[in-house]
Parts: structure tokens; sequence; C-alpha cells
């Protein structure tokens, strides 16, 4: 793994999210995304070579809505860059990490994703991202 990709937040209320992390991080998000698979709308902040993801659900059954419902709002998952998603998997089975979705699907800003299920890493929802080219 290289570097983290992304820090993912789960809020109940986007437009009122992205304003309170623009005043925190003093800069405008760069872009909001739509990822229907997941049930889910983006906004994006760069922060060096990382980025903060905020995540609102736009589904009664999104992970992110089953989420603030169970906990709260706040920390959802931790995203790492990979070079071969695929290669990483074999490697996290092997391993014995508990893969989500062993076929990698399309996440946010053009990248292949994968998830780790929580319980067999500490208790943090873990997201492999490789980007397309
Ligand atoms: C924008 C697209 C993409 C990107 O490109 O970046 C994304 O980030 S999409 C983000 C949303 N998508 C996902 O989260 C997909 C992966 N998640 C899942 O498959 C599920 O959410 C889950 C992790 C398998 C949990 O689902 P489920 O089993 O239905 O939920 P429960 O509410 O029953 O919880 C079971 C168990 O797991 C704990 N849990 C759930 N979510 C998290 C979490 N984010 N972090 C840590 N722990 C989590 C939950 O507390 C339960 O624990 P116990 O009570 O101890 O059983
Ligand atoms: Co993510």
């Amino acid at each position: 793994m290289r570097k983290i990709e992304h820090i993912g937040i789960a809020v109940a209320d986007l437009e009122k999210s992205s304003a309170l992390f623009a005043r925190l991080l003093g800069k405008e998000h760069f872009k909001t995304e739509l990822v229907e698979g997941e049930g889910v709308e983006t906004s994006f902040f760069q922060l060096g070579e990382t980025k903060v993801e905020l995540l609102q659900a736009t589904r009664e059954d999104s992970p992110i809505a089953k989420y603030i419902d169970r906990k709260s709002e706040g920390v959802h998952h931790i995203a790492f860059d990979v070079e071969d998603i695929q290669a990483e998997v074999e490697r996290l089975k092997a391993e014995g990490f508990e893969i989500l979705n062993e076929t990698p699907k399309l996440g946010a800003d053009n990248k292949l994703v994968v998830f780790l299920h929580p319980r067999s890493t500490n208790g943090v929802l873990v997201e492999l991202c490789q980007e397309i080219s």
C-alpha cells in the first residue's frame, strides 16, 4: 500500500458539511460526485497527496444511511492507494483478512475499490483504491 488515498466521513447533510469542512480546512471542495452503486453523494477536498471524502446517503439502504442510524456522523473508513488491487486482494486474503467484494467495483474519482470487513481490521472499515488508467 502506497499512501492514504482518502478518509471517508459519513455526514447527514452534504451541503452543510461541505461548508463546515471548507471553513475547517481553509479551502473549497474540488468536486461533488454521485456514486449510484454505493447510494452516496460525495464531496472531495484535496489535502496534499490525500483527500477528505464527505459521504451523504442517497437512499435508505446505503451503507452510509445505516451507519448514521446505528452510530452517528463521523469517520466511516480509511482508503489506501494500491498499485494492483487484484494482487493486493490476493495478498490480504492469504493474510486472513475478510474481503467484502473480491471483484473490484467502481468507486468515486476514477477508482476501482475493494472493502475489507471492519471485524477483520480492528473495527476500521478499510477501502483499497486503484486509479483507473
Ligand atoms: C464513494 C464511493 C466509495 C469511494 O470511492 O470512496 C466509497 O467510499 S463508498 C462508502 C460506502 N460503502 C461502503 O461502506 C461499502 C462497504 N461497507 C459494507 O459493505 C457495509 O457497510 C459493512 C461494513 C459490511 C457493514 O454492513 P452491515 O453488516 O449491514 O452493517 P451493520 O450495521 O449490521 O454492522 C455490522 C457490524 O459492522 C460495524 N460497522 C459497520 N460499518 C462500520 C464502519 N464503517 N466502521 C466500523 N465498523 C462498522 C457495525 O458497528 C457492526 O458491528 P457490531 O455491532 O460489533 O456487530
Ligand atoms: Co471512500
